[in-house]
């Protein structure tokens, strides 16, 4: 992608694209520099088409319209640049180059949309206007090629160095192995253009014809496996995003946030299988909104929806990063607290009954009155697998709501007596179907 050729046909008898034998390196040499172009233009040309056709199924994601317009601008660009014999320098020189600048320009736009950064839009116009006042000068004022190579070398070595400065950044795994790949590519070109920028400067050979430029092969050569390579990493940028996303969307509630049944099920295992090899405790919380329905009854179910993540954002603040908060369903969640022990964790239940039920929500201007009961059980009295705890937080929780609600209760020791397991459940429902 990144070809920087400012102008293939130099100064008056200069070559143009041709096989360039003798002063190349022998394997270089025998490469065809006008099959080489056209070569890179195809690639081009397919990359081009891919990122489009990517772009056009991208929907609400970032960066794939900026990729597919950057590589068509460079598209056009090469097309020009190759095609020297036939069109004025004023196209095939400079148009060509700021169209190329152009186009790594709005790849790089790209890739700061793509991470959701700020876009500096004007960057690349101005960048493109720039190489194209200066290689106007010195093709038409000053007619010297060494400075037009070196000015577009040194152009496009920036923007590649640039895009690589976005790409090379920690990034959570799958999304690094694209990041990374495109940022390799590009910080590749950078290198690349920054070498030829030098050789070009030092002016080796300044009067030599393009063609027989030792370094002109390579360039086409690694242009192109950077164009494959740079449509590739965006590609698996996109794709690995999209993947990631729909892996967390896998696992959540949609209204609320939290954990899925399913994934909370799951994640809560992993804790415990951990937890009982090192046996520090694991606590299991069951919470549920008291007489929820009344408050569906009364502001309607959009607002009893607005409740639960009020709800939800209120018990988030009493967690810890390791913490899971789960819905298990309607107005019920679970929490699993791992390191803590019985005593702790009912003061953490505690505080989330306090966080909720002395902060009334807000229904427009009408408080919406909240409260919570909880059951609590620990895995040092009930021990490490899932099904017990649950089931022990889950009679505590009744108990809670037997014994009046808006209360926290522990779950009964396994070794002790069920105290009237029944009767309370009786009572909880009694209360209620009584709605009391
Ligand atoms: N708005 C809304 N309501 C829900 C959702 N899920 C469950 N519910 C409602 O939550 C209410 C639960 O009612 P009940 O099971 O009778 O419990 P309750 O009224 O909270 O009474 P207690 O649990 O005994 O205090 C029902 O009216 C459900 O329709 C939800 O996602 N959004």
């Amino acid at each position: 992608m990144l070809v920087a050729q400012p102008c293939c046909k130099a100064s008056k008898g200069s070559g143009t694209y041709s096989a360039g034998q003798g002063r190349n390196p022998p394997m270089l040499g025998e490469l065809d520099l006008k099959t080489l172009g056209i070569a890179l233009s195809l690639v081009t040309l397919s990359m081009t088409l891919l990122l489009s056709i990517a772009a056009w199924h991208a929907g609400s994601e970032k960066g794939l319209r900026h990729w597919a317009m950057g590589n068509f601008a460079l598209m056009l660009g090469l097309l020009m640049n190759v095609n020297q014999d036939h069109i004025h320098h004023s196209l095939s020189v400079v148009l060509a180059n700021g169209l190329m600048t152009l186009g790594i320009g709005v790849t790089w736009l790209g890739v700061r949309a793509f991470k959701g950064t700020s876009q500096p839009q004007a960057g690349p116009i101005l960048a493109a206007l720039l190489v194209m006042l200066l290689l106007w000068i010195f093709r038409f004022h000053f007619d010297s090629l060494t400075a037009r190579l070196g000015i577009a070398s040194i152009v496009l070595a920036t923007m590649s160095l640039l895009c690589a400065r976005e790409l090379l950044i920690p990034a959570e795994q799958p999304l690094r192995t694209g990041y990374w790949l495109a940022g390799g590519v590009a910080l590749f070109c950078g290198l690349g253009l920054t070498l030829r920028a030098i050789a070009s400067l030092s002016s080796l050979s300044p009067t030599v014809a393009i063609s027989d430029n030792p370094l002109q092969s390579a360039t086409l050569l690694g242009a192109m496996v950077a164009q494959i390579g740079l449509a590739s990493g965006f590609i698996l940028m996109t794709h690995y995003r999209t993947a990631m996303a729909l892996h967390r969307l896998s696992e959540r509630d949609a209204l609320t946030g939290t954990l899925n049944r399913r994934s909370l099920y799951e994640q809560a295992l992993q804790i415990l299988s951990k937890a009982s090899e090192t046996q520090l405790p694991v606590t299991l919380i069951m919470l549920d909104a008291d007489h929820f329905k009344r408050i569906n009854d009364e502001f309607g179910h959009q607002t009893g929806d607005a409740v639960l993540c009020h709800m939800v954002a209120r018990i988030r603040q009493h967690l810890r990063a390791d913490d899971l908060l789960g819905r298990y369903g309607g107005e019920e969640f679970i929490l699993i607290l791992p390191g803590l022990d019985t005593v702790s964790a009912t003061q953490v239940a505690e505080r989330i009954r306090l966080g909720l039920c002395n902060q009334p929500w807000h229904a427009e201007d009408t408080p919406v009155q909240l409260s919570i009961s909880l059951g609590v059980a620990c895995s040092d009295q009930q021990g490490y697998v899932f099904d017990i705890l649950l089931g022990a937080a889950d009679a505590a929780l009744y108990q809670a709501k037997a014994l009046g609600r808006n209360r926290v209760e522990l779950a009964r020791h396994p070794g002790t007596a069920p105290k009237d397991e029944m009767a309370l459940r009786l009572l909880s429902q009694f209360r209620h179907n009584l709605d009391v």
